[in-house]
């Protein structure tokens, strides 16, 4: 027993010496994992926001993008927090009285306003860009389209923003920055990956831009946008066609059809037992026609529906001129257009249109697309409405000659054949946020892409942190065995004495 008490006294790790080492190793180990978890533990996030109103011929849409407050530079950390449609039409429609386009904003404005933080209020920026629909009543009237800015403009400064103007963007602003939009969202321009193609169909213009190896702006310096991103170079192919977004390509083809004024057109594109009486003020008034209006018409016509795609598809063509090109090559009106390359993404009324028609698969062979369109066209107006109870009756009646209309556009006036229709694809959003110009329109305004890669830290900042935390468990290590000439010593047997 005695004998036995002796060795656990004897035991030589309970000496001060060990005790203290054991003791002050814990600590240093308890203390460094702690701050290696404190430093890493996410921070609750503080953002910053923008506004963008993006007000097309149609309708106008209010979109807000948050940011990290403290990392504006990161690819692919903007993105869409609300996306708030506007009662009514676009604003263009009310050159008549403009004060109402300026009342129809202010309820997705109230929106915004409960949305962003209220210390943030001052500090976020609100643009407006308005697109073709005001592009053309600028043409047509240009003092009542200043009336409708004017109008627009005293609404929007009624809000606590930072109201940074309203303006009619250019076609070619309007194609550059939805491609910048499309592939920022996809990470594709700090990673210097292939970029994609952007196709916008809206309603009064479309537009096709893209990156193509044998297009440096030489052949066409006005469909060239040139931009540094993240230390990259791209020379990007735009081109917006006016009068070719698809409520104007639809009356070009009406217009087309009633060259002599007949009191009635049988129309292909729509289906068949379709009939509505129009006037044919309404289909001329629009600077995309008003050459083309008959002389001594009456004042309405009745629209009747045929329903055949291929019939539809050749009134569709007429709108396009393919007999003359200046250059290598075109894609329609004489407009310029070097190869097509690389992937696409088509977005807008591109997709709504697709979408509806379940042609949104772009593995379906293009002759399987057009089998379904006329199939489709054909199929009385009664059925289609009983089919789709939910959907608005203007759309329903236009899908025929919309989706014949984009088939047409991107296979005849693009060119694209049955080998690379495939590599469009049709999109609303990417992670979350609408495709469209607006997202990179507040992008180049807030000059949030850098031209230049920014530098960045040889590790990243957990790798820094584990490499950190085990280099000092090993010198710790190392200490304690450099003090072993003062370890006590230890024997196997101790010595019973
Ligand atoms: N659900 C839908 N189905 C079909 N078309 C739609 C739908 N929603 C919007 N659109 C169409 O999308 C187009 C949007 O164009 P818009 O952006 O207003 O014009 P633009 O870009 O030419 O100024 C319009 O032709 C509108 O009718
Ligand atoms: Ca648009």
């Amino acid at each position: 027993m005695s004998a036995q008490r002796d060795m656990k006294e004897k035991n030589p790790w309970h000496t001060p010496v060990t005790i203290i080492f054991s003791v002050i190793g814990v600590i240093a180990i308890v203390a460094l994992v702690t701050v290696a978890v404190l430093q890493n533990r996410p921070l609750p996030q503080k953002y910053k926001y923008g506004i963008v109103l993006d007000a097309g011929s149609s309708h106008t849409a209010l979109y807000i993008y948050e940011w990290p407050a403290e990392k504006d530079n990161n690819t692919g950390r903007v993105e869409q927090t609300l996306s708030c449609k506007v009662d009514g039409p676009g604003i263009s429609s009310y050159a008549s009285a403009p004060w109402k386009a300026g009342k129809s904003l202010t309820k997705c404005l109230e929106q915004a306003r409960q949305k962003v933080p209220v210390k943030r209020h001052s500090e976020t920026p609100l643009y407006l860009g308005a697109t073709a629909g005001m592009r053309l009543l600028n043409l047509e009237d240009s003092s009542a389209s200043t009336k409708v800015f004017q109008a627009v403009e005293e609404a929007l400064q009624k809000f606590p923003f930072s109201f940074q103007g309203a303006r009619i963007l250019s076609g070619q602003e309007e194609g550059a920055f939805g491609w910048v939009t499309v592939n920022y969202l996809d990470d594709r321009l700090e990673q210097n990956l292939q970029t994609r193609g952007a196709l916008d169909l809206g309603g009064a213009s479309t537009q096709i831009s893209f990156v193509s190896d044998n297009f440096d702006g030489s052949d066409s310096p006005d469909n060239a946008v040139a931009f540094r991103l993240y230390g990259n170079d791209y020379n990007l192919y735009t081109h917006s066609f006016l009068c070719y977004g698809k409520d104007q390509a639809l009356r070009k083809t009406l217009a087309q059809q009633t060259k002599s004024g007949p009191g009635t057109i049988l129309d292909p594109c729509f289906h068949p037992g379709y009939t509505e009486t129009k006037n044919y003020s309404v289909l001329y008034d629009s600077p995309c026609v008003s050459d083309r209006k008959p002389q001594g018409a009456p004042a309405t016509f009745n629209h009747t529906g045929k329903g055949n795609f291929s019939r539809c598809q050749e009134v569709v063509k007429r709108i396009f001129n393919f007999t003359e090109c200046k250059y290598s090559q075109c894609s329609f009106n004489e407009v310029f257009q070097p190869r097509l390359q690389g992937p696409f993404g088509a977005f807008s009324a591109y997709y709504f249109v697709m979408n509806f028609l379940n042609l949104t698969d772009t593995s379906i062979p293009l002759e399987v697309v057009t089998e379904r369109l006329s199939r489709y066209c054909a199929t009385p107006w009664n059925q289609v409405k009983e089919q789709h109870p939910g959907v608005k009756l203007k759309y329903l009646a236009e899908y025929c000659f919309s989706g014949t209309y984009i088939v047409t556009l991107l296979t005849k006036g693009y060119n694209f054949t049955s080998e690379n229709y495939p590599n469009i694809k049709f999109i609303k959003k990417i992670k979350g946020s609408d495709a469209g110009w607006t997202l990179g329109y507040m992008l180049n305004l807030t000059n949030m892409i850098p031209a230049e890669a920014p530098d960045s830290p040889p590790l990243p900042y957990a790798g820094y942190v584990s490499i950190v935390t085990v280099i000092a468990l090993l010198l710790f290590v190392l200490f304690i065995f450099s003090l072993r000439p003062l370890w006590p010593r230890c024997s196997k047997h101790p010595q019973i004495i």
